[in-house]
């Protein structure tokens, strides 16, 4: 059942919770999900946002980015200024409801490369985070949906998916466009660019043999549908369960160690929680706090920045930062907050000679959306993305050492749009040096984390973009584009002083909202990172984090299927643990 209010949950239930799990996002509704499937375990799920049940505008795939979503629905988060943008913010956007990212997400559904799971199995000194050992989650966690209104064969690699999980995962619905078919027909021309069938097969590189790759867009949706972790994992069947109870509208604001531990290690499953709107910020003295303690587990899923904001509000973390805003120390765990790492764009364009669509009427599209399910509210991002890597005698190979996990994982992403007089590339850097932090202002909970993104404070991303701006010149200069594309807005790395560059890219760096490692794995016993190869804090009992956050280093993927399968292994360590 769904609770709308604390005060609505405590006057009806006096249950014991079993698992309390702490973030009703991508790796919270897997879990509650999951760890429900065993009735005689009590499950309570906590959600900030509100419930997504019924809300239309979530489940329109064509409505992301369109601002028709509701502004509830976003933490509003803001990062601090950027000193590698020259002192810019940029947005931070974050999912604020159940579902959490999935629920605003642009449903893009990659897995990453085969060596970004091996780095985490090499991170963490376990083989249970190797792609091998992940490919059964992908497949457990899928359910692929092939058109049957067109023809998509030789759009997807059959083998690849599973056909019986929860997320449903789609292929574009419209047909290809004349854009796309240049752009399909470019990567049988130049090697370079080379087609793939399947991105999501973990070793398209090696299976090419040419060193990048283009494939046919897959997304989390499924008849015509946006399929959130909340409308897969937590569907009305598993709501009614009667050991599952979902509380939304609650905020945590710290984690606290069991009144009557008598263990030297803190044993934390209490958690703290107050109602609380989006984004406002109560004076400390008017907050007023209610407990619950988990029975067996207390599991952390408030997503990277969520998880980290939490555990540093309870006095876990740098003693040193800590002590600077006046929160007491209860685990000194350095690493957490640490080593954020995160995707940032910058988007092209070039003129273009293409056909003027004829103009979409949104009434009519919706009307078409909301009687079958089909038409143009049913896509959303383009469909065909490429993802490339920087030639490997790139001189910038010699100057700094190669952060890509392995031969299998893309520099660069260019997700490819085009229609009438304008062409995109929407560049994105996929595997950066540069390194941000999570941290807290203050000892008051309520108030918005620091975020600072790092961005460009490393010189190699900086010479990466102008790679990688380069190679999009490559692929548009090929001959398939000839007639059809007249020239690149830029920002162009072979025309502009280098001073320019780096302003215009200053200028127009995004984040891709994929933020890692700042609660990352490492192997036991390391002093090194945050948990343990099984996700609970080092150095404290009865607390673990599921959540984007455990991962090493950020994929060469947009993030949510990479916390799906995260989550649904964290779901069989837990439960083999009881
Ligand atoms: C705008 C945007 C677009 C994206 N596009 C894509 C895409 O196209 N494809 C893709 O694969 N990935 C995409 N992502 C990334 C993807 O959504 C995330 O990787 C994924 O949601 C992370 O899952 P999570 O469980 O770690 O955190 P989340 O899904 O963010 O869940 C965390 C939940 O915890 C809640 N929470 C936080 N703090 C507290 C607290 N103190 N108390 C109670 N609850 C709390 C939040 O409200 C949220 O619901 C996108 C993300 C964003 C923001």
């Amino acid at each position: 059942k769904v609770y709308n209010s604390l005060d609505e949950l405590l006057t009806s239930r006096a249950k014991k919770y079993d698992f309390v799990i702490v973030g009703g996002g991508v790796a919270g509704s897997v879990l509650a999900n999951r760890l429900s499937e065993d009735r005689r375990s009590n499950v309570l799920l906590i959600e900030a946002g509100p419930n997504d049940e019924g809300v239309e505008e979530l489940r329109v795939p064509g409505y992301t980015y369109s601002g028709k979503i509701n502004s509830t629905y976003y933490w509003g988060s803001v990062s601090t200024p950027q000193k590698g943008l020259g002192g810019r913010t940029i947005e931070f956007t974050r999912g604020h409801v159940l579902g959490g990212g999935s629920s605003i997400n642009g449903m893009v559904y990659t897995r990453g490369s085969q060596d970004d799971y091996d780095l985490w199995e090499r991170e963490s000194g376990d083989p249970g985070w190797s792609w091998k050992a992940m490919l059964p989650y992908f497949k457990k966690n899928e359910k692929f949906i092939p058109h049957t209104h067109r023809s998509v064969e030789g759009q997807y690699d059959p083998t690849t998916h599973g056909y019986r999980g929860r997320t449903l995962v789609t292929l574009p619905w419209a047909n290809s466009t004349e854009f796309y078919d240049r752009a399909l027909k470019n990567s049988k021309i130049q090697p370079e660019f080379a087609y793939n069938i399947d991105v999501n097969n973990g070793k398209p590189v090696g299976l090419t043999l040419v060193d990048s790759w283009k494939a046919w867009l897959q997304s989390t949706i499924g008849h015509g549908e946006r399929s959130s972790a909340s409308v897969s994992y937590l569907d009305p069947k598993t709501r009614q369960r009667p050991n599952l109870d979902i509380l939304v509208n609650t905020y945590a604001t710290r984690v606290l160690p069991v009144s009557n531990s008598i263990s030297r290690t803190p044993d934390i499953r209490t958690v703290e929680l107050i109602p609380r709107r989006r984004g406002n910020t109560l004076p400390i003295e008017q907050i007023r706090r209610t407990t619950i303690t988990a029975a067996k587990e207390l599991i952390l899923s408030a997503g990277a920045i969520g998880s980290s904001h939490l555990l540093l509000n309870s006095g876990i973390g740098d003693r040193k930062d800590l002590d600077e805003v006046g929160v007491k120390t209860i685990h000194h765990l350095p690493d957490v907050g640490k080593d954020l790492s995160e995707h940032m764009t910058v988007a092209l364009s070039w003129n273009a000679t293409g056909a003027i669509p004829p103009p979409v009427d949104p009434d009519a599209a919706y009307e078409e959306w909301k009687k079958h399910r089909t038409g143009p509210l049913v896509d959303l991002v383009g469909q065909q993305v490429l993802w490339a890597r920087l030639p490997s005698d790139s001189p910038i190979f010699k100057q700094y050492k190669d952060p890509a996990s392995g031969p299998t994982s893309p520099h660069v992403e260019l997700t490819l749009s085009g229609s009438g007089a304008g062409v995109g590339a929407f560049i994105v850097l996929l595997t950066p040096h540069s390194r941000g932090t999570i941290k807290i202002r203050s000892n008051n909970p309520t108030e918005e984390p620091l975020i600072d993104l790092g961005f460009l404070t490393h010189p190699f991303d900086i010479l990466a973009f102008k790679e990688s701006i380069r190679l999009a010149k490559r692929f548009y200069s090929g001959p398939a584009w000839e007639g059809y594309i007249t020239g690149f807005n830029g920002p162009d790395p072979d025309t502009l002083s280098d001073e320019e560059f780096l302003k215009r890219v200053q200028e127009s760096t995004g984040s891709f909202y994929h933020p890692a490692g700042v609660t990352k794995i490492s192997p036991k016993g390391s002093k090194k990172g945050v948990l343990d190869p099984d996700l609970r804090v080092k150095g404290v009992k009865g607390l673990r984090v599921v959540d984007a956050g455990i991962i090493p280093y950020v994929p060469t993927s947009h993030t949510q299927a990479s916390v799906y399968v995260i989550a649904e292994r964290a779901s069989d360590l837990i439960k083999a643990s009881w």
